[in-house]
């Protein structure tokens, strides 16, 4: 019977069968030791797997099962290093994209806070014009990244008449002419003439505070970002002055710098719309990533490759 330890208790159903018996899953802290004979490891993209946990890992584990897409939470290197196997859930792709699509219609119609306004008995039908939402049809959207999900948003974003251009380190002529989407050169030039900006590059060393001081004065006037990728994208303390100063109109954001820390100035402001890493968080896209784990706990097992490996 496979052992696979898991970074939290899981609700995997309990017979799982493999050729070698059926799955065992249970949960080891991440201060205990992993058992001999143990041949996967299940983490959570909420989960560090560190290289000490890693290096105190048995020689039998041979596979890291990330229950997420972003894999920032692993250490990748160190997994290199001992030769085992990483792999990831790669079905999020729409919910994510519908997540960030609802962060833009949120920021820009101020939909948190006329909410709140509405609870507490304030509704106002004279309001003056300061305060009205910004439109979304028919608006510039600049894409950070044209990753997966970037595409995703590309595809409903086309469906609000919108004008999509994308910075990418690498040009992606296709899916840009498939999309109708503008390749521009570089990430100033992209936040400088959009209306309304999404992140969705990976977080690696050299994409930490891509959204940097610096680079917030390069966007427009009154423009609007979303954040659905990672925080440390983002310097959170830049962004918050620059959301106070009125430089950025409002923000849409599902992760942050040091989750589930959210920094008190953005906390503090009424428009910027906080929801804590839901992205994927729908019912039938959780059931999705569950199965595809034990896809790849299965593939692996069975045939020693894993359907995602990254
Ligand atoms: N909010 C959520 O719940 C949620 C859910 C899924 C994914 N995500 C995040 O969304 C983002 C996009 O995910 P995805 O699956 O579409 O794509 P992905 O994670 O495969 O990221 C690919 C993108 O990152 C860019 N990239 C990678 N290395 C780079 C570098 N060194 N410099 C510049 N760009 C670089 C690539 O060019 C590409 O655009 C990721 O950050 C991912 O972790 C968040």
């Amino acid at each position: 019977m496979p052992l696979i330890a898991t970074s939290r208790p899981l609700p995997f159903p309990a017979n799982i069968p493999s050729r070698q018996g059926a799955l065992e899953f249970r949960h080891i802290p991440a201060d205990a030791l992993v058992p001999e004979g143990t041949p996967a490891y299940v983490s959570t993209a909420v989960d560090p797997v560190t290289a000490q946990m890693i290096a105190a890992f048995p020689d039998s584990l041979r596979l890291i099962a990330n229950f997420g897409t972003g894999t920032d939470n692993i250490d990748l290197k160190a997994a290199r290093a001992r030769g085992i196997t990483v792999s990831n859930t790669p079905v999020v792709t729409e919910d994510t994209a519908d997540m960030a699509f609802a962060l833009i219609l949120a920021a820009c119609r101020k939909l948190g806070e006329n909410e709140r306004f509405l609870r507490d008995g304030s509704w106002d039908a004279t309001r003056p014009m300061a305060s009205m939402g910004l439109r979304v049809h028919g608006q510039t959207l600049g894409l950070i990244g044209f990753s997966p999900i970037a595409q995703a948003v590309a595809r409903r974003a086309r469906g609000f008449d919108m004008q999509i251009r994308y910075w990418n380190r690498t040009r992606r002529p296709e899916a840009e002419a498939a999309l109708g989407a503008e390749y521009v050169a570089s990430p100033d030039e992209l936040v400088a003439g959009s209306d309304i900006v999404s992140l969705h590059t990976a977080l690696v060393p050299e994409t930490r505070h891509l959204i940097d001081a610096a680079r917030l004065a390069r966007f427009r006037q009154g423009a609007v970002m979303v954040n659905t990728a990672r925080g440390p994208l983002v310097d959170e303390k830049a962004l918050a002055e620059a959301l106070r100063s009125g430089h950025l109109a409002a923000a849409g954001l599902d992760v942050f710098e040091a989750e589930p820390t959210v920094d008190p100035g953005l906390l503090a402001l009424p428009n910027v719309v906080l929801t804590p890493h839901i992205g994927s968080a729908t019912a039938a896209c959780r059931t999705d990533m569950g199965r595809r784990v034990i896809a790849n706990l299965l593939a692996f097992l069975e045939n020693g490759a894993a359907l995602d490996p990254v």
